[in-house]
């Protein structure tokens, strides 16, 4: 199965020596360039999923068929391995039995299900967590959904910041003992919780957004941590270099002198334009 070396690579990741950063991807030209860059994998946050496809910001708006497409064009563009982050599987967990099957099919390496209470319900401002009965039904769902088992399932839960990290733990253990491939937790904010976490479980761990404390890669490393993230600075950065760069031309500077662009060079190599121009000649009878 042609998507079977990227979930490999994300396998040899977790099951490696060492924490890795991934890159922020969110469509074909931020996954080429987490990979040209070297990159040992890329992650589709749904954050950033909501912004690409939508202009929205993270309230569950985005539909499984958009994230699917999305992850499909990055697919297409490069070999990189993805992790996605599918929510709460977009529903029950017979709707996470429906996103696993999608997301495997548009090329994903793995895909995190989480335990969040989403959308929002009526009235809520906290974020509320479904209850753990409901959470392994659904990782369970995951694993089941699975085509190709080489295709990476990580039970997530945001509980240590939500009700606490005596319940996160107590979510993960229930989490590992359905055959999960990882854990990724959120909302842990300090060394003492995470060893907490670290010694309470087994599986490899991946951390979502963390405080400076445990930004160290060595002692992520030596915490099991396999995978850190690091937001998701990239689709941030092209906001505001498209808003610099409108803002400019709408004031009058002519398209000549603005400044920031990608060079000629940058644009051809994200456009793959040698492989293009290849099959040019061999398949439109054109020049080399
Ligand atoms: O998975 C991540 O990168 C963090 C997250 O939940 C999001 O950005 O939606
Ligand atoms: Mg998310």
């Amino acid at each position: 199965m042609a998507f079977r070396s990227r979930r490999e690579k994300l396998r040899s990741i977790l099951s490696g020596e060492t924490c890795v950063h991934p890159g922020s991807v969110y469509d074909a030209i931020s996954i080429r360039i987490a990979e040209d860059l070297g990159f040992p994998l890329g992650m589709f946050g749904g954050s950033v999923a909501s912004l690409a496809v939508l202009g929205d910001p993270d309230v569950t708006l985005i539909t499984l068929t958009e994230l699917a497409e999305q992850m499909r064009r990055m697919s297409r563009a490069s070999a990189l391995p993805v992790l996605v982050d599918a929510d709460h599987g977009y529903g029950n967990a017979l709707n996470v039995r429906r996103t696993v099957q999608e997301l495997e099919t548009a090329g994903a390496a793995g895909l995190t299900i989480e335990d969040t209470l989403l959308p929002a319900a009526f009235g809520e401002t906290k974020v509320q967590l479904i209850t753990l009965e409901e959470g392994v039904g659904k990782i369970k769902a995951a694993l089941d959904a699975r085509n190709d088992p080489s295709l990476v399932v990580m039970g997530r839960t945001g509980a240590a910041a939500i009700t606490s990290v005596e319940d996160a733990i107590r979510r993960a253990q229930a989490y590992e003992a359905t055959g999960v491939d990882a854990l990724f937790f959120t909302g842990i904010k300090s060394r003492a919780e995470l060893e907490a976490i670290t010694s309470a479980t087994r599986l490899p761990i991946v951390l979502g957004g963390a405080p400076d404390e445990l930004n160290a890669l060595d002692y992520l490393t030596g915490q099991r941590v396999r995978i850190a993230l690091q937001g998701h600075a990239p689709i941030a950065a092209a906001t505001q270099a498209v808003y610099e760069t409108q803002k400019a031309l709408r004031e009058g500077t002519a398209p000549k002198a603005l400044r920031g662009l990608a060079s000629a060079e940058l644009t051809n190599r994200v456009m793959r334009e040698t492989d293009v121009k290849a099959r040019g000649a061999d398949f439109l009878g054109l020049k080399r």
